[in-house]
């Protein structure tokens, strides 16, 4: 029986089609705009850029290319050298190069996606920053004293969400796997019933997993098609996915498990090897931690076994190569040319191989829901995919491995921050005359896979993970009740736990044994003030909106970072949050100086992390009736994941 949201699935593919191209295009445009627009230091406020870097080093990486090593210039650094605040991640791609000066400002920001170095950032440090540059770019390496990095729109990933959607738009009828039909509500999935979920127990790999865990697992191992994992901060989500891993490696079944970030995918990497299981990451190693890259495809490829096959061309190309140097006869180089070229198709044909073998004997195969789609796992078939953090995924991009798959874990949490979403017919299709033809109304890319089959077959695909392991109680209560329905429970070890508990010395006043507290602004002392953003003003409404910031607020802020660093908590133990990133770049740097070691963030930036004191800038504060809280009125923005 179908359910009676059922979901037709061309207009589905086709839907997500015009939403991701509008938001591409957004990306691209606000790009465009803001770098032709404005200075380098509003680009570096918008997050979008990181000024005043000088060359540290340069070498090469993986795949022969170059990667450079960007650290703050000396003159104008903070005193701990390190970087400013910025929103450049690893996998971002960007442009190296001179700063731009006096009147020729302008035109030389312009002419920067021409004529800087294109690359692709690797790792981004306290300190640093490292972009392995395009081949076409790298061997010039870049050049210039002060130099600056500046983020472009990655279209990359769309592509492969396109092509996605585009198989899923052509699909007949009768080729939709039952998966399919269930995921789009088609029909309903079949019923889980069984020992399994309500009968005997499991032999449980990990002893010390609590019942709300274990339920989720015997759940997600009973269901045919579809299962969700709920996840509220600090449930130990990820700790449950490791094992349901194991389970169903003991049901010897084959299992792709993914992320939307590399971060995700590295986290559950790390947690797994201890386990000793054939595991193989796909992606490039420049981007995974450097714990797990002896598990990446490119590594395997090296050292494994199955790998002798490939080095034994490799070396014979390097004879040859060798060999043309010493040659001074034509026609002998344009031999030794053939011979390379023959066994340069030899060394692929063998590295394919290689590639599947290792691939096809893993049990289990690890890789972003973007990587998911390379050529590596192209004939590959998986029993189960597992998808971590989905409520962070686009849903096109969840279908880049679901297209291969026949049953489908999913873990997050819906009621924290969805994906960010920038164009505005993204968040709503507009029914518009012809060109809405075929368009789901109200369909939104910010409707994540998890939300949609919440809606579409209720919460019996669902279990909830209820114990908490991060929060003293007190902590917990407004998010439990609010967003969970009073179902959070915080954990023997964590509910109590105040920051007078902590391993080392620390002083007992109220700041260190009180678990919350509240400082009040109102009144009118601390105003809230609107940031006259240049990005604002030049090129419309930016990607920041209108910032806010509130002087006095930093202030009190700062001195009850005082305060506890008085008591004895140490900066490494306290992060500053705040919702606006005016008010970031008004004390990030001044506490930063103060207090080295001290994290400052954004909340969206901090969502997922923990610490031991987390103190809380909320900005707003004004006399209007009622108060305005913009953006903060979001309740997943205040569903932070904090800890004290
Ligand atoms: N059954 C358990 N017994 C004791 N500690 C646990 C248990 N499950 C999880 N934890 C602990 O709780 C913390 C959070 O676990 P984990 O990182 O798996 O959670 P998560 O839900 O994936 O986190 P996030 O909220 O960041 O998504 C970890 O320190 C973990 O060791």
């Amino acid at each position: 029986m179908a359910p009676k949201d059922a979901v037709d699935v061309p207009s589905f593919a086709t839907t997500q089609l015009a939403l991701l191209e509008a938001e591409l295009q957004s990306e691209l445009s606000e790009t465009s705009s803001l770098i032709s627009n404005t200075s380098p230091t509003a680009l570096q406020r918008a997050g979008l850029a990181i000024t005043n870097l000088t060359l540290t080093s340069q070498r090469t990486g993986l795949g022969g290319k170059t990667v450079v090593e960007l650290g703050p210039d000396s003159a104008t650094a903070a005193k701990d050298n390190e970087l400013p605040e910025h929103g450049v991640r690893t996998g971002d791609i960007v442009v190296v190069s001179e700063m731009p000066s006096g009147s020729a400002r302008k035109r030389e920001i312009r002419e920067l996606e021409t004529k800087g170095s294109r690359g692709v950032v690797t790792r981004v440090g306290q300190r640093a920053v490292w972009v392995a540059l395009d081949e076409r770019d790298g061997e010039e390496g870049v050049g210039g004293k002060r130099l600056w990095l500046v983020k472009l729109a990655n279209d990359v990933t769309y592509k492969r969400m396109n092509q996605t959607m585009q198989r899923l738009q052509k699909m007949k009828p009768d080729e939709y796997s039952s998966f399919v039909r269930v995921l789009f509500g088609l029909t309903t999935p079949s019923p889980v019933s069984g020992d399994l979920v309500d009968g005997t127990d499991l032999e449980w790999i990990d002893p010390s997993l609590n019942d709300s865990q274990k339920d989720a697992i015997r759940f997600a191992l009973a269901s045919k098609e579809v299962a969700l994992i709920h996840g509220p901060p600090g449930t130990g989500k990820t700790h449950t996915l490791i094992e349901l891993i194991l389970q169903l490696l003991k049901q010897n079944l084959r299992v792709l498990v993914c992320g939307p970030s590399n971060i995700s995918v590295d986290n559950i990497v790390e947690r797994l090897a201890p386990h000793k299981i054939p595991i193989v990451r796909l992606g490039h190693p420049a981007r995974l931690l450097p714990s797990v890259v002896n598990h990446s495809l490119d590594v395997l490829t090296q050292t494994s076994d199955a790998a002798a096959i490939v080095q034994d061309v490799r070396k014979e190309m390097d004879t040859k190569q060798a060999s043309i140097r010493k040659t001074k006869s034509g026609r002998e180089r344009k031999a030794i040319y053939g011979d390379l070229k023959d066994l340069r198709k030899e060394f692929r044909e063998r590295e394919k191989k290689c590639i599947s073998t290792l691939i096809g004997t893993s049990k289990v195969v690890l890789a972003t829901l973007h990587g998911a789609g390379g050529f590596q796992t192209k004939d590959e078939v998986f029993d189960v995919v597992i998808i971590d953090e989905a409520s962070q995924a686009l849903e096109a991009q969840c279908w880049v491995p679901l297209l291969r798959a026949s049953k489908v874990v999913l873990a997050g949490d819906h009621l924290q921050l969805p994906p960010t979403i920038k164009s505005l017919n993204s968040k709503t299709t507009k029914a518009k005359s012809k060109d809405s033809d075929g368009l789901i109304k109200g369909m939104t890319l910010e409707t994540t896979l998890f939300d949609r089959l919440l809606r579409l077959h209720g919460t019996g695909i669902k279990r909830m993970l209820t114990t908490q392991y991060r929060m003293h109680e007190k902590i917990m209560r407004f998010p439990s009740d609010e967003l969970y329905e009073s179902k959070l429970v915080a954990s023997d070890s964590v509910k109590a736990r105040l920051l007078r508990d902590l391993p080392y010395e620390v002083k007992e006043t109220e700041d260190t044994t009180e678990p919350l507290i509240f400082f009040d602004t109102q009144g009118g002392d601390f105003p809230e003030k609107s940031e006259e953003e240049e990005i604002d003003k030049k090129a419309g409404k930016g990607m920041m909106g209108e910032s806010k910031s509130n002087e006095m607020e930093a202030a009190l802020v700062k001195q009850h970072v005082r305060n506890l660093v008085d008591t004895g908590v140490k900066p490494d133990d306290i992060a500053v949050i705040t919702p606006y990133n005016a008010q970031l770049a008004l004390m990030a740097r001044e506490l930063k100086e103060a207090f080295p070691g001290i994290e400052c963030g954004s909340i969206d930036g901090f969502q997922g992390r923990e610490k031991e004191a987390v103190i809380v800038s909320l900005v707003r504060s004004n006399s209007s009736s009622p108060p305005e809280v913009g953006f903060l009125g979001e309740k997943r923005r205040l569903n932070g994941k904090i800890s004290s």
